[in-house]
Order: C-alpha cells, then sequence, then structure tokens
C-alpha cells in the first residue's frame, strides 16, 4: 500500500522550519527532520510516553507513527511497510538510508512490550498493524456489527408479498435497481453502489415509497430515516427524492401500490443532526444506550464517511434495524481515515455480503462517451483514457472527453493558442450570466451559471482555482483585474459555511443577480426569495472551485484543470470524481503527463476491515 507515489524527494525540513521539534532527539528528530513526523506527531508521542511511562525510543517512535497514520487518511501505521510507502508532508517519497529505520521485528517487539499497549493503553498492535486504540475499537466495532447484519439475520423490517410485487412493479426496467431494493428490504445492512447516473437515487425514493406502504415492524409501520454526510448533500438528495417520487406513476400511489406522501415526508438530514451532534465529532445524544428510533436507515454519498462516523451510527441503531448504505465507491475518499464503502464492496467478493452489495452499472444521465472514459480512468487504463480524449478541439462542447495542452503548461491561463476553445465555452457562459442578472432574471441566471463550471486539483498556483476564477472573469469582464467589482450581476459564489436558518449549506452555490436595484443571492436547489448579499456571510467566487467541493454536484460542461507538476493530491479518484460531474462533456486542461500521473496513482489507505469482515465471514 502506498501513500502517494509521487516523485522521490530527499528534502530535509529547515532547522527554523515551524514543523522542526527543538530538542526532539534520536529517531524522533530524524524522522521529524526528514518532514515524516510533523510537530504534532512528535509532541503527542513524547505525551503519550510521558502518560504512560514508555520510555524505550521505539514505542515511543511507533506512538508517533500511529498518531500520523489518520492524517494520511489510514486507520493505522503497517510497521513493515513504512519504509517502502511513507510520504513527507507535501506527498513526496522521502529516500532515507535503508538503515535509518528500526528493524520491522524489533520494532513491534519493543512498542508489544510496553506499557503502550494493553487494557488502557493508547495504541493497539495486531501483527505488524500499529493503531490508535480509538481507531482499533472503531474498526473492529464496525467489522462486528456488519457481521452480524449479515444474511437476514439482524433485520426487523418485514415486507410483505404485496410489498414485493410493487418493488417488482416499480423497477421492473431494471433488473440491478429492482435486486438492490429487494435486498435492501430483505437484510440489516446492503450496500447500493452505482456511478453517478446510475439510479440509486430513484431506487432509494421507490423503494422507500414501497416500504412505508407495504414494510412493517412488529405490525406498525416503518420510521426511516435518510442522511448524507454534508448538510449540501442531504439538500440535494431530498430535492432528488422528490424529482424520483413525483415521476412515480399516479395510479400506483392512487392504488396503494407506494405511498409517495409518506417519502415526500421525509427531510434527509446530515449524519452529525441524525445522530444528535453534541457539537463535538465524536460525542453525540444517540448511542448503544440510547438508539436511534428508526428501523430503515439510509446513507447517502457514503464514500465521504469516515471509518469513526460509521462506527456511531452502526452503534447508535437497533441491532434489528436496517441500514442501506448508498454511494460510488470510485470517488474520494473520506477526508478522515478510512474508506468504509470501498471496504465493504472488497469484502463482499467472495462472502456471503456479496448477497447484500448490489452494483448499478446503466447510466441513465451522462454521454456515453463520458461514462466509457469514466469507466477507463476507473480501470487505470492510461493508453485508453488518452486515446479516448479529442486534442486541442476548437469547441470542446462539441466532444464528449477531450485534452487541451496549454501551449505554455504551468503559466496563467490566458485564454489563447489551444486555450482558445476553453475561452470560447466560458467567456459567452459567464457574459450571458452577467446579461440574465442585471436583467433580473434569477432562474435563468442561475441555469447558466451552473451549466459550464470549472474544476481544478488545487486551489493556488497557476494551475488552481484562485488564478482560473481570476482569468474567467477578466475574459469576460474587458477591464484590468483592479477595476473589476468584489460583486456584479451574475458573479457565481460558494458559500462557505452551513446556516441552518437561511437554510444554506457549506458548498451551495448561487449566482448574484439584482432586483429592485439590489443584489441579492438566489442559491441552487434552496427555495424561496433571494437573500440579501450581506445576510449570506462567508462566500467565494466560484467560476472554478476545487474538484473536492465538486463531490455531489453536476454540470453540463466540465473544464478539469491538473498541474503540470506533480502532486500527491491529483489521484485516480480525484480525476474520476471531476469527470464524472459532467453531463454533455469533460475537456481536461493538462499535459499528457499530468493525466498519466493521476491515472496511473490510485489512493490506497491502510485498512483492515476487509480482512476482519473476510476472516468472520468466509
Ligand atoms: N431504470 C431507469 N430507467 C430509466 N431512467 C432511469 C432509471 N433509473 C434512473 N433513471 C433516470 O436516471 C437519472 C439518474 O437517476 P438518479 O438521480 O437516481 O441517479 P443517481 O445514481 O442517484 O445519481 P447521482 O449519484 O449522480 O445522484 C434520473 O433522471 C432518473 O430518472
Amino acid at each position: 500500500m502506498s501513500e502517494a507515489t509521487a516523485a522521490p524527494g530527499t528534502a530535509e525540513l529547515d532547522p527554523f522550519d515551524a514543523e522542526r521539534v527543538v530538542g526532539a532527539e534520536g529517531l524522533l528528530g530524524t524522522f521529524n527532520a526528514a518532514g515524516i513526523l510533523s510537530a504534532a506527531d512528535v509532541h503527542a508521542a513524547l505525551r503519550i510516553g510521558r502518560l504512560t511511562g514508555a520510555t524505550d525510543e521505539l514505542a515511543v517512535l511507533g506512538a508517533a507513527f500511529a498518531v500520523r497514520a489518520p492524517r494520511f487518511g489510514h486507520v493505522f501505521a503497517a510497521i513493515r511497510q513504512l519504509a517502502d510507502t511513507v510520504v513527507d508532508e507535501d506527498g513526496r517519497v522521502v529516500e532515507l538510508p535503508a538503515e535509518t529505520w528500526p528493524d520491522p521485528d524489533e520494532w513491534i517487539a519493543a512498542v508489544a512490550g510496553s506499557p503502550l499497549v494493553g487494557a488502557d493503553g493508547p495504541l493497539h498492535i495486531e501483527d505488524d498493524r500499529l493503531y490508535l486504540d480509538r481507531y482499533w475499537r472503531n474498526e473492529q466495532a464496525v467489522a462486528d456489527a456488519i457481521v452480524g447484519r449479515v444474511g437476514s439475520g439482524g433485520s426487523a423490517v418485514e415486507l410483505s408479498a404485496d410489498g414485493g410485487r410493487a418493488l417488482d412493479t416499480l423497477l421492473s426496467a431494471n433488473v440491478e435497481q429492482n435486486a438492490a431494493a429487494h435486498a435492501a428490504l430483505r437484510t440489516g445492512l446492503s450496500v447500493i453502489a452505482g456511478g453517478p447516473g446510475t439510479g440509486k437515487t430513484s431506487t432509494v425514493a421507490r423503494m422507500v415509497g414501497v416500504a412505508l406502504a407495504h414494510a412493517r415492524v412488529d405490525g406498525s409501520p416503518v420510521r426511516i430515516a435518510i442522511g448524507a454526510f454534508t448538510g449540501k448533500a442531504a439538500a440535494r438528495l431530498g430535492e432528488a427524492i422528490r424529482q424520483a417520487a413525483e415521476a412515480i406513476d399516479p395510479a400506483l400511489a392512487a392504488d396503494g401500490t407506494v405511498d409517495v406522501d409518506g417519502a415526500l415526508a421525509i427531510t434527509p438530514t446530515t449524519l452529525h443532526r441524525l445522530l444528535g451532534s453534541m457539537g463535538s465529532r465524536t460525542r453525540f445524544r444517540h448511542h448503544a444506550g440510547n438508539p436511534l428510533p428508526f428501523d430503515l436507515v439510509i446513507v447517502d454519498e457514503v464514500s465521504m464517511v469516515s471509518l469513526s462516523m460509521l462506527a456511531r451510527l452502526l452503534e447508535a441503531m437497533r441491532p434489528d434495524a436496517t441500514l442501506v448504505l448508498v454511494g460510488d465507491p470510485d470517488q474520494l475518499a473520506a477526508v478522515e481515515a478510512g474508506t468504509v464503502l470501498g471496504d465493504i464492496m472488497a469484502a463482499a467478493d467472495g462472502t456471503p455480503l456479496a448477497e447484500q452489495v448490489t452494483t448499478l452499472q446503466t447510466n441513465y444521465r451522462s454521454d456515453k462517451g463520458i461514462s466509457t472514459f469514466a469507466q477507463l480512468i476507473r480501470a487505470g487504463d492510461v493508453d485508453g483514457a488518452l486515446a479516448a480524449m479529442v486534442r486541442n478541439p476548437a469547441d470542446p462542447t462539441a466532444q464528449a472527453v477531450s485534452l487541451v495542452v496549454p501551449d505554455r503548461p504551468g503559466s496563467w491561463p490566458h485564454g489563447t493558442g489551444t486555450l482558445a476553445g476553453v475561452r470560447g465555452l466560458l467567456e459567452p457562459q459567464v457574459r450571458e450570466a452577467m446579461r440574465l442578472g442585471v436583467s433580473g432574471d434569477a432562474e435563468e441566471a442561475l441555469r447558466t451559471t451552473m451549466s459550464a463550471q470549472v474544476l481544478c486539483a488545487h486551489r493556488r498556483g497557476v494551475d488552481g482555482v484562485t488564478v482560473w476564477n481570476a482569468a474567467v472573469e477578466g475574459w469576460a469582464m474587458d477591464v484590468p483585474s483592479y477595476q473589476r467589482p468584489e460583486w456584479y450581476a451574475g458573479r457565481p459564489v460558494m458559500v462557505s459555511r452551513n446556516d441552518y436558518d437561511l437554510g444554506v449549506f457549506n458548498g451551495d452555490v448561487g449566482v448574484a443577480v439584482e432586483t429592485d436595484g439590489r443584489l441579492r443571492v438566489i442559491i441552487d436547489g434552496r427555495d424561496g426569495a433571494p437573500i440579501e448579499r450581506r445576510r449570506l456571510g462567508s462566500v467565494q467566487t466560484v467560476h472554478a472551485m476545487t474538484i473536492h467541493k465538486s463531490q455531489g454536484s453536476e454540470f453540463d460542461d466540465v473544464v478539469v484543470v491538473l498541474p503540470t507538476d506533480p502532486s500527491p493530491i491529483v489521484t485516480r479518484e480525484l480525476l474520476y470524481t471531476a469527470v464524472t460531474r459532467a453531463r454533455r462533456s469533460v475537456t481536461v486542461v493538462a499535459t499528457e503527463d499530468a493525466v498519466r500521473r493521476a491515472i496511473s496513482r490510485p489512493v490506497t489507505r491502510a485498512s483492515a476491515l476487509p480482512d476482519r469482515l473476510r476472516r468472520a465471514l468466509g
């Protein structure tokens, strides 16, 4: 497993670097100076050592690596693999002389024999996997809960024969969707996996409608909750479920096949709110001692859910309540440690869990060329993906997938030469949004703004969001940057803070429109009047946004900008996520090398969840 396979670096931190711990001695000092252990890792390890009385140098070094692991998304530090895989804070592989690394057997023995591990110790070691104890507990708890829900075991939800027939009627057009819905209402845990537009949300909406009409728990109607990781995802899911529910043949609602009104009455919420957030990321009102009242809990965008969060959710569910996990395992993983959706899918291969995992394959939404391209990325087929891209087209929207190689890679995007086509795509759209913004046509301005989007891997640098925002603004306004107003009609903005009173969430996108001589903002997916811009608090211009922020959104035409220089965050999952945001066309602005590097670099995270599940179920 590797954290990233970037170009090797031999960097040693500057002696005055803020990450350099003055007085860190021995191996801690060496790994700190090499940029592998941060100051926080070193201080935490020294503190853990003091509190437990651990004095052995290798044991304390182990504590530092255990603390470090989750920052890179790993659930534990794999001692035997560290020397070959570890990267510095910038993601570069660090070449240390082999003798710098402790002998793995001695290292494992030192940790195992120290007061760091044991009943109340802060660390846990299993083979060569060195965990912070709470991550080990989380992994164990998730594995146990999943194992308990395999087979028909666990689920108290009973679907009547009429309900089974109702699912068949509603989902007959797609065998996988039908199988997914049946599995979800038959077992205590199921996974509905699939790329964008494969009908996950419509399947959930239909399944919920049928469950409300025909499923019982102890003779009573089922109580259902729908959760998502972010507020924005929850709001979008609500809208998508409404559309899917309204698309159901009214005759089927009238004859009681499906309870459409009941489905519409369920408002999706964030997992934090569902669990009863008490202001901390780890403590919630609902837990094993005070379980959630629901019989069926459906969680969307599970790729974003961390191991800890899934552990808290499973802990808070009654053992006989049913959990349905919905998501795309190929998307970017959670910001925090763990990759639970991918892990469960991996464990299903060849175990009874496979009965409960359904992958939806048919994409009903985006252009065939885009979904084929996304599959090539997913499969790591670099040559196939490069061959599928049309080079430097004059009109990128006329192609499903194109590659624009800038004439001067790594410099300001002037919109000339090969980039003229990209400018030709974006400039008219921005000007049109401005015209509509001035005329006060909020809906059209929003639709126009949302039709094309630049997605960057980075925020900073010439290939980043800030520069691309300025470049696109420059194309649309014939004035130098210092004369451009911050606010203007047609300015697309992204909200950067949740505001539950206003009903806007971090990541929501909107556009400024002029009404009654004032600029107000209309937010995508939010009903109600435009919002006074001052009430919105923190917003950013969003001609360009990061790929991370684009998760869960879709646009007709997407321009994906990859940095020219190698970057550890540019991975296969990042490119896949960007590409799958597009419905009509994807234009990648990058060198061939950058595309090659991205597709060749899958993210791998240290996790033993698949192993645990396979051992228990195999
Ligand atoms: N079996 C089907 N036959 C025809 N159209 C379908 C079918 N299933 C879904 N669709 C349509 O495909 C589109 C995408 O469906 P949906 O939004 O449910 O997908 P999704 O997997 O949830 O996508 P995303 O993850 O991007 O939100 C919708 O317009 C939906 O009506």
